[in-house]
């Protein structure tokens, strides 16, 4: 395995139409209380397939970015394109996951995990079957039929990941998924979502406060300063996958979270 290597310069231009192209992005909140500069210029491509994790201390601005990349709120300057579109509203090829599940609980898993392909209106058997078969996936055979409130958290939030790409989206974008949950589920969600990765190859943005789930999960952590926030550096993550969790205790693990983490403390922050 090669050494952690540190990149302040996006490389990824050069590897083919990125599937997201962030430039020049900047987000400024305007409020009754006055402006608040959350996001100072962005530039980022990310590769078809590519997973990117995005860590930052709390309120620099990592939400932001992600809503905007989902077309939720509108750049102060600047722009997304997603697959060669520019972003002025949600694009369809994109799936959210937010911290909460936010499953309706009237609604069976089946038929919250179908909510997407209802909203677009696209064909209900062929979806059914890809939900069926994302449900095996994600480890939760056997419950289709249950509510949201007879599932666990950790069960919950598999159902809301197999929400988000039931319409074969071709982005995943992730906000803080496990943040709820205990360190054993997390640890479980984390390789279930290796797998989901694996098998699918969707391109995927985890926005995540675990340095450790940021270094296995991810082809390449970005982290960003304090709010405004800004990128700080970019890391390649040279460990081979499928990724075991025993790999966390390799050097090159320890050593690349070690200098992830030490942007937090050169900034005075430890989130
Ligand atoms: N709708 C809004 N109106 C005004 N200010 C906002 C709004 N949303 C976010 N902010 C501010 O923008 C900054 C960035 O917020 P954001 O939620 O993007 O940060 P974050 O990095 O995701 O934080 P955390 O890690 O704590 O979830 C914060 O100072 C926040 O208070």
């Amino acid at each position: 395995m090669t050494a952690p290597k540190l990149r302040l310069v996006d490389e990824a231009k050069t590897a083919g139409p990125p599937a997201i192209a962030i430039e020049k992005l900047t987000k400024t909140y305007r409020t009754a209380d006055g402006d608040v500069p959350s996001l100072t210029p962005i530039d980022l491509d990310i590769r078809d397939g590519e997973f990117v994790a995005v860590v930052g201390p709390s309120g620099c601005g990592k939400s932001t970015l992600l809503k905007l990349i989902a077309g939720l709120i509108q750049p102060s300057s600047g722009g997304v394109t997603v697959a060669g579109k520019p972003v002025v509203e949600p694009p369809d090829d994109v799936g959210i996951v937010f911290q909460n599940p936010v499953l309706l609980a009237w609604r069976s898993v089946i038929r919250n995990i179908m909510m997407p392909v209802e909203v677009r209106r696209l064909d209900h058997a062929s979806h059914l079957a890809r939900a069926q078969a994302l449900i095996k996936t994600a480890g939760l055979t056997g419950f289709e039929n249950k509510y949201p409130w007879q599932l666990s958290g950790g069960m919950q939030q598999r159902a809301a990941i197999c929400r988000a790409l039931v319409h074969d989206p071709k982005i995943v974008l992730m906000d803080e998924p496990f943040g709820a949950l205990d360190a054993l589920t997390r640890e479980r969600m984390n390789l279930q979502l290796q797998r989901i990765h694996h098998e699918t190859r969707k391109t995927i943005l985890l926005i995540t406060h675990s340095i450790p789930e940021s270094v296995f999960l991810a082809d390449r952590v970005v982290v960003m300063t304090d709010r405004p926030g800004a990128i700080a550096a970019i890391y390649d993550v040279p460990l081979p996958r499928p990724r075991t969790l025993d790999m966390m205790g390799a050097p090159v693990f320890t050593e690349l979270a070690r200098q992830v983490r030490s942007h937090f403390y050169s900034q005075g922050n430890i989130d």
